[in-house]
């Protein structure tokens, strides 16, 4: 589990995040869903120490993030962050393998050189493995960055609007790769934009506003029309499709 404990932050004395207090279930595909500014970006960082803790407490199963040490985390869990800043000038097999990382600490053995060419192949980028970052589309740029972070192969996966520039079958394929990690007792958690994604995925759901949670537990009861139409300030109707909720915003 990912317990979170009176977390408050602020950016430049701006207030960001407001004393708050929720948790990412063990085992489970977790959505972080708010509209834009919501706080759900600067929550997921601060979950993967990209951002440091201000005020309040964050564990990861059992390991607090403020103290861990860094390669310990790094073996517990992945992130990746929304703002990928790497240099261009890298093959697509080099970034997937500074996923292994925090295993080999430099000297990358046949179980890391196994779990690249995994990765590589789970998102159908192995013909583009020897091209560069800046040869390569933008969804294949961000298909790369998440095998990365599936390569580290931790027990938990934290991803930053991964579905971002992804066509629907590659966005279907990789939330069908996520469910299978979790059914195979791995844990999720993903801001998602795209709400039927987590409609139709996600086990649990945190929905954030202004800074704050707002709407936290099963997908079935957080995804309501109510609560949908409050949280993004239009009006959102809930249908059914094949047993999940199938929300209808766009007219
Ligand atoms: N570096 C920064 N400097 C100043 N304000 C920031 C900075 N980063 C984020 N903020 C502000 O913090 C608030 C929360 O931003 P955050 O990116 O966490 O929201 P979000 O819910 O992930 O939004 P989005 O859906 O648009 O990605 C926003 O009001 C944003 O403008």
């Amino acid at each position: 589990m990912i317990q979170i404990d009176g977390v408050s932050h602020r950016i430049g004395g701006a207030p960001i995040l407001h004393d708050i207090s929720t948790r990412l279930p063990q085992g489970k595909l977790t959505a972080l869903i708010g509209p834009n500014g919501a706080g759900k970006s600067t929550l997921l960082r601060l979950v993967g120490r990209l951002e440091p803790l201000q005020a309040g407490r964050i564990t990861v199963a059992g390991h607090d993030v403020a103290t861990t040490p860094t390669d310990r985390l790094a073996r517990v869990m992945a992130i990746l962050g929304q703002q990928t800043a790497i240099a261009s000038r890298l093959r697509l097999s080099e970034l997937v393998a500074f996923g292994r990382w925090p295993h080999h600490k430099g000297r990358p053995g046949s179980v890391d050189r196994a779990k690249v060419t995994e990765a590589l192949d789970a998102f159908a980028l192995t013909p583009l493995a020897g091209r560069f970052l800046d040869e390569v589309s933008g969804g294949q740029a961000q298909r790369a960055h998440i095998a990365m972070a599936v390569a580290q192969d931790t027990d938990w996966l934290l991803l930053d609007e991964p579905l971002n520039n992804l066509d629907m079958a590659h966005a279907r394929a990789l939330m069908r790769r996520l469910r299978a990690m979790v059914d195979g007792g791995r844990s999720v958690g993903m801001v998602v934009h795209e709400i039927n994604y987590a409609a139709a995925w996600a086990d649990h759901v945190i929905a954030m506003k202004n800074g704050r949670v707002v709407a936290q537990g099963p997908a079935g009861s957080v995804l309501t029309e109510d609560l949908l139409s409050d949280l993004y300030d239009t009006p959102i109707q809930i249908g059914e499709h094949r047993g999940r909720p199938l929300v209808l915003h766009h007219c």
